[in-house]
Formats: structure tokens, sequence, C-alpha cells
């Protein structure tokens, strides 16, 4: 049995960025950048005003008076030169003319007739942008391996650009296995469920950036499983989940070997998701999860979604872990590491944690109550007040009350 860390190193080195693709601007959000971007031109292009207001030669000021000659306005160029003892009344953002070294914002002027006098003293270059102040021609303004946020995406259109190279989305196969399964949407009669880990995992999967690819059910027969992952190995990865265990009719491990999988390991020491295998067959990661809904679900953010990121550019693979404290007693009388799920919340600026009740693996709601994960070493009690880390899920601290705690 390998642990949690040893399974993620495990993984990491056997996968890999997946190549890359131009997509429209908008559909880089929250992408990889897999190029540099380099600026074809100065930003700002010319010297501008910062501020609505007079443009004018510092030097040229006499006795703090000068003639309003011209009006220029955002998007204007005035070529000629601004004479002696005037000035231009310009807007924020329009191209300085030449011979002006100064601005003076409106509210600082008193008009005079067809001039105006200076409130007070002015510097020489007060209220000036100046050209390629923010971005010189030829820099590399986003370098590859930046994620694409709202303001990189902003940053990338001022260049000109409408497209941007991104590293690809990872598509990926689900599969569920159990003779008890049936789709949602039905109704479950005696000894039956519903099979609720490929809607868990396909969200796991869509929240990671990944677009997930629905193979339904394999019924627990050896032959049928192989051929389900077989069709699984179309996609970049596979994920399955249940029949990984030692029960009669576990099959998913046989059918990775059947199809010649090199198994990387299978059991890993944690609770839930004890059961997991990963796999490489045929050059696709395989990560067998297990069937119990909690185990599923906790095994992805620990396993798989740090190879979704590592495949789609990202540096940063993991969820941020923070400290907290306890506001109850947690126990873990059993002997594998137990990852205790928590609602978290922020109160006064610290997080406090609360365990979302029993810790069962097939009991969903320990997940939905939740928002965060608290390792605790097997055979370790930790008391109320105790401060631990904890693995933050999500940051929707407020849980679905709909109301700012934070505020
Ligand atoms: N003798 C042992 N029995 C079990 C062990 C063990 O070490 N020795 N491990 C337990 C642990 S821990 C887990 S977790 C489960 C995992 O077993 P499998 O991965 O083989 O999963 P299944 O047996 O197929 O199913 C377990 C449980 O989950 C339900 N399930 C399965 N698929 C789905 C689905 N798609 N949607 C919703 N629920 C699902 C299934 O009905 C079972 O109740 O094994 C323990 N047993
Ligand atoms: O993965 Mo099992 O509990 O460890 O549910």
């Amino acid at each position: 049995m390998v642990s949690i860390e040893e399974a993620q190193a495990l993984i990491l080195s056997r996968v890999a960025p997946l190549g890359a693709e131009e997509v429209p601007l908008l559909a880089a959000l929250g992408r990889i950048s897999a190029e540099d971007a380099v600026a074809p031109w100065d930003i700002p292009s010319a010297d501008n005003s910062a501020m609505d207001g007079y443009a004018f030669a510092l030097d040229s000021l006499a006795d703090g008076r000068l003639t309003v000659c011209d009006f220029v306005p955002a998007g204007v160029t005035r070529s000629e030169p601004v004479p002696a003892g005037c000035a231009v009344k310009i807007m924020t953002g329009a191209p300085l003319p030449p011979g002006c070294d100064t601005v003076v914002p409106v509210e600082d002027v008193e008009d005079d007739g067809d001039a105006i006098r200076l409130r007070g003293e002015a510097r020489r270059g007060d209220h000036i942008r100046r050209r390629g102040e923010e971005v010189t021609d030829g820099s590399v303004v986003v370098a590859a391996g930046n994620l694409l946020r709202p303001q990189e995406i902003g940053l990338l259109a001022s260049l000109g650009r409408t497209t941007a190279p991104v590293f690809r989305r990872a598509r990926a196969a689900v599969l569920a296995t159990g003779d008890e399964l049936l789709q949602p949407g039905s109704i479950p009669e005696a000894g039956k469920i519903i099979n609720s880990n490929s809607s868990s995992i396909a969200a796991q999967l869509l929240d990671a950036g990944a677009e997930p690819l629905m193979l339904g059910i394999a019924r627990d027969d050896r032959e049928v499983t192989r051929r389900k992952v077989g069709e699984g190995l179309q996609a970049d990865l596979l994920i399955t989940t249940g029949g990984v265990s030692v029960g009669d009719r576990d099959f998913v491990r046989e059918a990775l070997a059947d199809l010649g999988g090199e198994l990387l390991f299978w059991k890993v020491n944690m609770k839930p998701g004890k059961p997991v295998a990963f796999a490489v067959v045929g050059g696709k990661p395989v990560f067998a999860l297990p069937g119990n809904p909690v185990a599923a679900m906790v095994a992805f953010e620990q396993f798989v979604r740090p190879a979704l990121l590592k495949m789609a550019g990202h540096g940063r693979l993991f969820r941020p872990v923070v400290r907290g404290t306890l506001t109850e007693t947690v126990k873990n009388r059993g002997d594998r590491p137990h990852l205790v799920r928590v609602a978290v919340r922020l109160e006064a600026g610290r997080y406090l944690l609360a365990t979302t009740g029993d810790q069962g693996s097939a009991r969903l709601t320990s997940l939905t109550s939740g928002n965060g994960l608290v390792k605790i070493p097997a055979g370790r009690t930790f008391a109320a007040g105790d401060e631990v880390e904890v693995q933050l899920l999500d940051r929707h601290f407020e849980l679905g009350t709909g109301t700012d705690e934070t505020r």
C-alpha cells in the first residue's frame, strides 16, 4: 500500500502536458498560455494625457496664464506644435501635442476668457502617461505557462489578439461499473441504486477544466468491463468507479491487465479511497476509483485533479492548504490516515473547522455539507481549539446560505 504522497508522485511522473491549440480569446479564460505573447507595439503608443485638462510647455508659462488655442479629444492626434504661451484643452488618453510637456487637470485652473490661470504650481511631466511605460514593443507580456485570468485576457486583447494559444483540455472517459447501477432518471427497485458517481466525477472534471466523455455503466463481467475500458482508452485518460476492491465481481484490475496495462499502484493508505488503482494502458493514464461515492470523489481530488491540471499545463497542481481551528474533538480510531470532511468558515479572519458529521464513505452528504478536508493521522485525536491544516476544496465559505459571512 502506498501513501497519498507516493501515489501522487507516481501519477505525476507518468502524465505530461497535452499539446497546444489556438482558441478564441474568451475561450482561453482559465486555461494556461502555451506560448509567450510578445508585444507588437508599445502601450501606450504615444505620450498622452492622464487627465481631462490642459497641456502646454512649462517653459512658456508666463504669470500662470495661458491662451487656450485648441481642443484635443481622445482619439484625435494634433501634430502641429502648440505655440509658446498657449495651452490645448486635452481629454484623458489623447496624445500629447508636440512641444507640450505638462498637463494640469481642469479642476486646477480658473477660466479667464479665452485663457486659463493655474491655481497652483505645475511640475514638468505632471499627468502624462509615457509611450511604452506599460508595455514595450518586443517584450513578453504574458509568458507561456501563465494562467489566463480576465486581466490577462484584457491585456492580450490590447496587443490586438483575438485568439490565444493554450494547452489542450483533457478529454476524460468516465465509466461506472456495477450490476446494481441504474442511470439517473430511473426509479430504483430493491437492490438497485442510481449511478451518481458518473455525474459527480463528470462535474469534478468540468470543474478542473477537462471534458467528460460519458461511457455509461459496465456490468460486472470481465469481458464487458474489458470492452468498455478499451473504449475509454480512445480518450486522453479514463476514470472508472467501483469494482476495484476484493469482491468476487471486481473486474477492473483484471480488465486493465488483460489490456496489457502497467499497474503503478493498487490501494492507498487513506480513508476514504483505499481501493484506488492507477495504471498506464497504451500510454493512457487510467484511474480506477472506488465505488463508494465519497471515496470516489475524495480520490479524484487527491489523484485525478492534479494529473488533469498537469496535463492542462498548470504549474500549481494542488488545492490550497491553510491552517484552521477545530471547533470540536476529532478522533481517528482507524489504522489509515482519515481525510475528514469539514465545513470551513471564515470568521474575523480565522478559518473555523467543524466536521460534517457521520464520515461514512457512502454518505455523499458528508461532502455536500462541507468544503474542506483535514487529514487526521491513524490513531490521533485532536481537541476543540487545536490548529490543523485543511485542504480547501472550494472557497464557498458560505455553504449555500446565500449570505456573505466574511462581511
Ligand atoms: N473485504 C473487503 N471489502 C471491502 C474493502 C476491503 O478492503 N475489503 N474495501 C471497502 C472500501 S474502503 C471501499 S471504498 C469499497 C470499494 O469497493 P469497490 O471500488 O470495488 O466498489 P464496489 O464494491 O463496486 O461499490 C462499493 C459501493 O459503492 C456503490 N457504488 C458503486 N458504484 C457506484 C456508482 N456509480 N454510483 C453510486 N454508488 C456506487 C456500490 O453500490 C457499493 O455500495 O469496498 C469496500 N469493501
Ligand atoms: O475508500 Mo473506502 O472507505 O476507504 O470508502
